[in-house]
């Protein structure tokens, strides 16, 4: 894969990942993520916002001090306290960024900087300049950048990259962007800023609308080589552009992107389960990628699909993600393909018609539970099917609706 094709995978769990209420990560966990981040293969780790507490700078110090491979990143807004706060934690890491911001919407200036249009430009300029006195490798974000002005926003980046920025960021920081316009946005940059070619474009999209990762796409599309993600997706609100979402559209539809990520693909259950263990935020079931249901087929028609060839229903592979495999799920919505294979898992054989009338019982059942379980199968088996369960010798007699 020659490095041109190869999306920059800027991760943020452990700084706007840990912004979602109640995410809040101790430092030992924010180290033992870290460690995993760079398991997963993710090219930046935004370790944290050090001047923002003690706890937040020791976490920042000491994953530059232990994790070697990815960059470590710590955020500032524009301002020096901030700036030598983030450098100053840093200072450990051999590979490092200071990632510097301040709004450029007129809704943030005029209401919360109290900025005018001048004094934002000129504090941006600084705030990279100072960065630059510490590190070579500076990024700069428009905050807001999605309801920015146009042409103001191309006048800041033209100013901080003349200034020093290698990298410049354009959030959607209220998810209130749609692909198209996005695309268009990452375009008009390229086409406006004279000195755009002297720094990677990133994007920071978030998920208001649910177009974090379409937004993130589009952006790629356009020309964007950097996306700024969280594991699950956690983050401000909504949250941000999950992680493991690009990665594996990028993945699966290389055939339209045409650019791939140096993530190990295989890791992404295991870190998506060790964000949900340390932030207690669960993922949703039907989540994509990472949700207990992205590769479980409770549906009659899609189980004889999958048992037949699983290309007929699945995109992606689970084991590729990090599950064990797939998973079927007996319920109302199955057939007698997938109570055939059931059966044989369990080492039970039944003529055709027995499995008919077993496939009715279990519907009958589901019809009055929610759920059902091996031992409610065991136990309609147990009534009409004796011989045959006395034979049997079920592998996983569990009290479990998948395998
Ligand atoms: C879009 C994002 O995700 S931005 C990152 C958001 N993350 C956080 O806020 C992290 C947690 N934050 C904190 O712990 C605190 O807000 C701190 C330490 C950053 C600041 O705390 P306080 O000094 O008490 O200020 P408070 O949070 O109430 O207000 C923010 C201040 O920062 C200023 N500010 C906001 N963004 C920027 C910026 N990019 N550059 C410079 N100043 C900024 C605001 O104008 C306000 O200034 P004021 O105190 O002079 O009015
Ligand atoms: C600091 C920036 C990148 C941010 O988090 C946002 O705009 O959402």
């Amino acid at each position: 894969m020659s490095d041109n094709k190869r999306i920059i995978i800027f991760d943020t769990t452990l700084r706007d990942g840990e912004q979602s209420p109640g995410a809040s990560m101790t430092i030992f966990e924010k180290i033992q993520l870290a460690h995993q981040l760079q398991k997963l293969g993710v090219d930046i780790i935004e370790a944290g916002f050090p001047v923002i507490s003690k706890g937040d700078f020791e976490a920042v110090n000491q994953i530059a001090r232990q994790v070697k491979g990815p960059k470590i990143c710590a955020l500032a807004r524009a301002k020096a306290q901030d700036i030598e706060a983030a450098a100053a934690a840093l200072e450990p890491a051999t590979n490092k960024r200071i990632h510097t911001f301040i709004a450029t919407s007129d809704i943030h200036m005029k209401y919360k900087l109290k900025m005018t249009r001048e004094q934002v430009v000129l504090q941006a300029v600084a705030a990279v300049k100072k960065a630059k006195t510490y590190v070579d490798d500076v990024e700069f974000s428009a905050e807001d950048a999605a309801r920015s002005d146009p042409n103001f926003l191309f006048q800041v980046l033209e100013a901080v990259i003349s200034a020093g920025a290698t990298t410049v960021n354009i959030p959607d920081t209220v998810g209130y962007s749609t692909p198209l316009e996005f695309a268009q946005l990452i375009k008009s940059i390229k086409d406006n800023v004279p000195n755009i070619e002297s720094a990677a474009i990133s994007v920071h999209c978030h998920n208001d609308l649910g177009l974090a990762s379409a937004n993130s796409l589009a952006a790629v599309e356009a020309g964007a080589e950097q996306v700024e993600c969280t594991v699950n997706g956690i983050g401000e609100r909504s949250g941000n552009c999950a992680l493991e979402e690009i990665v594996m559209a990028l993945n699966t539809r290389s055939d339209v992107f045409g650019h791939k990520t140096r993530i190990d693909t295989k890791q992404l259950v295991p870190s998506s389960k060790m964000v949900e263990s340390f932030t207690g935020i669960n993922v949703q079931p039907n989540k994509a990628i990472v949700g207990r249901n992205a590769f479980a087929h409770e549906a009659g028609i899609h189980q004889h699909g999958v048992i037949a060839n699983r290309g007929t229903y699945e995109i992606m592979r689970a084991e590729d993600v990090g599950f064990e495999s797939n998973e079927f799920v007996l319920g109302k919505h199955s057939g007698r393909h997938a109570m055939k294979l059931w059966l044989s898992r369990n080492n039970i054989r039944l003529a055709d018609d027995e499995v008919a009338a077993l496939s009715e019982s279990v519907k009958s059942l589901c019809d009055q539970k929610k759920r059902i379980t091996d031992s409610d199968v065991f136990a309609i088996l147990k009534e009409t099917q004796q011989e045959a369960v006395a034979m049997a010798e079920p592998t996983h007699f569990m009290e479990t609706r998948r395998w």
